[in-house]
């Protein structure tokens, strides 16, 4: 899939960061944490300087077949495969590019990107690129001018993940239970933390240590 950018007239390269971790570790909170400390929060979005997106954009359509998979959590979303790293790509040298971007809203509740919704990202100074398999790809990684692991522990992260998938992802708790045993964990060894060694910065636990990151600037 193509993205969908437009060359703004007054073209700004941001510093992209990378920022990866496990399931539930804390990568959107922390992302969040960013931007409300560096006081991006109440700005309109097309003055942010500091803006963030999630790989879930960058899932791909599944086929028919993966779709009944899927809703019954035996689709597995934590394998590469499940990505579309070409569109990936080229949104975020689209990014460095300058131009402003639409990228799709993900719905877990669907497993599918929005139909209506898009976020648009417009040029900023810095964008944060969060998902467990960020550093995954290596044109994708490459790309990265700064990349942070957020290490949290799995029996943390699995009691963060339990109440989320259920009260925000539409998941029932055997759901939750049978995906994780059975995709998610495996899948973070394989192919999540073996990534850690690429990151420049490591998190332990999440958003209260971003201070290291801030010091880091
Ligand atoms: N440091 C923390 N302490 C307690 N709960 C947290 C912390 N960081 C994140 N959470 C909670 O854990 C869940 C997953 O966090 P999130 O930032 O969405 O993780 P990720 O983006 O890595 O999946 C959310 O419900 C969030 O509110
Ligand atoms: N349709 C989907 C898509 C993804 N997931 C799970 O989301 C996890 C990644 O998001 P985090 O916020 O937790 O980093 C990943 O582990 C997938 O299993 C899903 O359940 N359904």
């Amino acid at each position: 899939m193509n993205s969908s950018c437009l060359v703004d007239n007054e073209t700004k390269s941001p510093f992209l960061i990378g920022v990866a971790g496990g399931t539930a570790c804390g990568k959107s909170t922390v992302c969040k944490n960013i931007i409300e400390k560096l006081g991006q929060t109440n700005l309109d979005e097309t003055r942010r300087q500091v803006v963030s997106i999630s790989q879930d954009s960058f899932y791909r359509e599944l086929n028919a077949v993966e779709k009944i998979k899927a809703s019954k959590g035996q689709f597995n979303f934590d394998h590469p495969d499940a990505f579309d790293e070409v569109f990936m790509y080229q949104t975020l040298t689209d990014i460095q590019a300058g131009k402003t971007c639409s990228i799709p809203v993900y719905n877990y509740k669907t497993n599918s990107r929005s139909k209506k919704d898009t976020i648009v990202i417009y040029p900023a100074d810095v964008v944060i690129v969060e998902g467990i398999l960020a550093f995954y790809f290596p044109a994708i990684r490459d790309l990265f001018h700064m990349k942070l692991f957020v290490d949290t522990d799995s029996d943390t992260r699995l009691a963060r993940r339990v109440p989320r998938d259920i009260n925000e992802r539409g998941r029932d708790l055997e759901q939750v239970l049978n995906q994780y045993m059975n995709f998610v964990k495996p899948a973070f060894e394989e192919f999540c933390l073996p990534t850690k060694k690429f990151a420049d910065i490591i998190i332990p636990r999440g958003a209260e240590n971003i201070g290291m990151f801030l010091f880091s600037l």
